[in-house]
């Protein structure tokens, strides 16, 4: 399979990740440069093996907006155009999630909730949320729904990251946490993932005060 792309496509793939950079800024959800963003372009191979995406261009201020944010990269996450921007540190892991999942979009946070409950839940490898409403913006629409977000080492190595991605992903869960560092939030389209990144902070956040509740009684 060729990566073909049309002008379009590029351009509508780097104007959605524009949008939603500007949304997260300004929830001050990329401090300190931190946070990458991708959005795929096109269709996978039927065997998932070979795809290509727009992600946000290594170590940029991102509440700043600059003709050279983005960048495409194939499924490797090897640029398939001549620039000289970088593609984000933590590219690997995004063409490992795509593999994986076959989602269209994913997006990475780094906040003070989702660093403190990976902290609070590193035994479990999984931070646990029952009952909540907004489990239900994961599709998962039964009373009392129980999952458990998954959480990963934060090696230095990306690589050795990446390669325990597949392994640790739990289908009906759209997200990975990495242990004091930040989510991964996916889904089929950019309008999907949003919505499951949004839905995980509000849960985190809720998990870290109900524990807190707790301890104080
Ligand atoms: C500067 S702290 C954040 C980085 O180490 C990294 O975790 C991150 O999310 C951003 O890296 P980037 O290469 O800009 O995509
Ligand atoms: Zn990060």
């Amino acid at each position: 399979m060729e990566h073909s792309m049309t002008l379009e496509q590029k351009q509508r793939a780097f104007s959605e990740l524009r949008e939603v950079k500007e949304t997260f800024a300004a929830r001050g959800w990329f401090p300190a440069t931190s946070g990458n963003l991708s959005v795929r372009i096109g269709d996978m191979s039927e065997d998932r093996q070979t795809f290509a995406f727009a992600v946000t261009a290594s170590g940029k201020d991102k509440s700043v907006s600059s003709p050279e944010d983005f960048l495409i990269v194939d499924q490797h996450g090897r640029p398939l155009e001549t620039t000289g921007l970088k593609p984000s540190a933590e590219t690997l892991i995004h063409c490992e999630i795509y593999r994986a999942t076959g989602c269209g979009a994913i997006f990475h946070v780094h906040t003070v909730f989702n660093n403190l409950v990976s902290e609070l839940y590193r035994e479990e490898q999984a931070i646990p949320v029952e009952g909540v409403e907004l489990i239900k913006a994961f599709n998962i629409w039964e009373e009392d729904a129980a999952i458990r977000i998954p959480i990963l080492p934060n090696y230095a190595d990306i690589p050795r990251i990446a390669e325990l991605v597949s392994e640790a992903i739990v289908p009906r869960v759209p997200g990975i946490v990495l242990r004091k560092h930040g989510i991964y939030a996916w889904g089929a389209n950019v309008f999907e993932a949003k919505r499951h990144l949004e839905a995980f902070e509000f849960l985190f956040e809720y998990v870290y005060r109900w524990k807190l509740l707790n301890k104080q009684g």
